[in-house]
């Protein structure tokens, strides 16, 4: 059993209750119960401006909630920093994209790598740790599909190579729960079979929270869904259950104000 399949006693790995984030007088997130079942690949859904971005940060510690109580774990993470958290096992993907475009792909991996291990930017690495280091970085490259990129730079890689390096960096934590902010947003449709499949073998083992406009990638990934609207929580269920509800229906089509 690994440490991701070890029950601590609970079922629910991260939760958060009444979590609100105000805007000045602006609640973009207003009073939200979320329970992310330890193994499950949950998505938060819902039009534009309903609050998704705004929770995923919250979840992530990128934002501090205004009121209400997150936990990782049983622990309560509220006011505890991303870093920490993420030294906990609760890790947000990278965005490559905004950072390490100048790197190769196998060098991105590898600072991931030096992160998790505690090495930093120690130049005086003994060669064979830094060696160790680029073996796990192949395997992790290997393992999202781009063992034949190592010496790419990231700024030359397709759209969707970019996100499957950023999957890479994000498992060089090896998190128990991952969480992934529109893995395929601007992705051609030719990577989009590819990013599903990743997605799906990188969840085996962990929990992943996703933030996903792809209705069909939801539908083909996700054990759970909560819908948010205007800030709350519409309904949550399988994607069947809130495909079919009404209120989920309408609040796609109508976008906004219909209360
Ligand atoms: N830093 C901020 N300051 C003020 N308002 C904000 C801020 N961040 C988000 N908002 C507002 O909060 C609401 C929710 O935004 P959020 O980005 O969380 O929604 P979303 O569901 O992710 O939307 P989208 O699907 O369009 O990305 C929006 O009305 C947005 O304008």
């Amino acid at each position: 059993m690994t440490r991701h399949q070890t029950d601590t006693g609970t079922d629910y790995v991260l939760t958060a209750r009444g979590m609100t984030k105000r805007f000045g007088g602006f609640a973009a997130v207003n009073n939200v119960d979320l329970s992310i079942r330890r193994g499950s690949v949950h998505a938060l859904i819902g039009p534009n401006g309903a609050g998704k971005t705004t929770c995923f940060n919250l979840l992530t510690k990128t934002l501090t909630p205004t009121s209400g109580v997150i936990t990782y774990d049983g622990q309560d993470i509220t006011r505890t920093r991303a870093a920490d958290v993420a030294r906990l096992g609760l890790v947000r993907s990278f965005q490559i994209s905004a950072t390490f475009t100048q790197m190769t792909a196998l060098e991105n991996v590898r600072v991931a790598l030096q992160s998790k291990e505690g090495t930093g930017f120690h130049f005086w690495s003994p060669i064979r740790s830094l060696s160790h280091l680029d073996r796990r970085a192949k395997d992790l490259l290997d393992q999202v599909g781009l063992g034949d990129m190592a010496d790419a730079k990231a700024a030359d890689l397709s759209y969707g190579k970019k996100r499957a390096l950023e999957i890479a960096t994000t498992l060089a934590l090896d998190p128990q729960v991952m969480l992934l902010d529109e893995p395929t947003a601007g992705m051609g449709h030719e990577d989009l079979e590819p990013i599903t499949e990743l997605i799906r073998e990188t969840a085996k083992g962990r929990t992943v929270v996703i933030v996903e406009h792809n209705l069909s990638i939801v539908a083909t990934l996700c054990d759970r869904i909560t819908v948010l609207q205007h800030g709350e929580v519409l309904t949550e269920g399988s994607y069947a259950e809130v495909s079919a509800d009404e209120r989920v229906i309408t609040a796609y089509m109508g976008g906004v104000d219909e209360d």
